[in-house]
């Protein structure tokens, strides 16, 4: 019988074991180009190791996840830490995980709003992108390079999402 999981709504504080967030940070504004821009300045660092390895800019279109969801893995980047940015303006779903001696604890699930992105440090568990109710563009900043940087892990007994709330897929103001 699948876990259920409850969705948080996601906070600086919430998320902070597990990342940063991405968004127009007020305290991280800088104006540029005459006034006509604003900087939301270094909100997230590309965090990658060993040699030959290179921060890399992705694009990855999911497709909408159906629900109810079942989790059954979560997995890890040793090399690289990895950053999701919805681009096409829909709220997403990111399920973390605490690490427990080097195993993955019970998932969170938080929901994003499609104005905020998410950045994953590295060696953090979570799971692949979940797209919530439109295939949705991301711009996902992580690492290209030699080495394994994919550690995965399935849980014996599996966790389930029964439904994405009010994370429909639009972005609400
Ligand atoms: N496989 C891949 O590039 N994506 C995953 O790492 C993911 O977290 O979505
Ligand atoms: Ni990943």
């Amino acid at each position: 019988m699948a876990r259920p999981l409850v969705i948080e709504p996601l906070t600086k504080a919430a998320f902070a074991p597990f990342g940063t967030i991405i968004e127009a940070d007020p305290s991280s504004v800088r104006l540029i180009n005459g006034g006509t821009t604003e900087r939301f300045h270094a909100l997230a660092r590309a965090d990658v190791v060993g040699d030959g390895a290179s921060v890399i800019i992705n694009l990855f279109r999911g497709q909408p996840r159906s629900f109810p969801y079942v989790v059954d893995m979560v997995e890890r980047h040793p090399l690289g830490s990895q950053s999701f940015s919805p681009l096409s303006g829909h709220n997403w779903l990111a399920v973390v995980a605490p690490d427990e001696d080097g195993r993955p604890g019970v998932p969170r699930v938080f929901r994003v709003s499609g104005s905020r992105g998410l950045n994953y440090g590295r060696n953090v568990w979570h799971h692949p992108l979940i797209a919530v109710g439109a295939v949705c563009d991301f711009l996902v900043v992580d690492r290209e390079g030699p080495g394994n940087n994919l550690v995965e892990f399935f849980y014996e007994e599996p966790f389930v999402i029964e439904s994405a709330g009010n994370s429909d897929g639009a972005s609400k103001p």
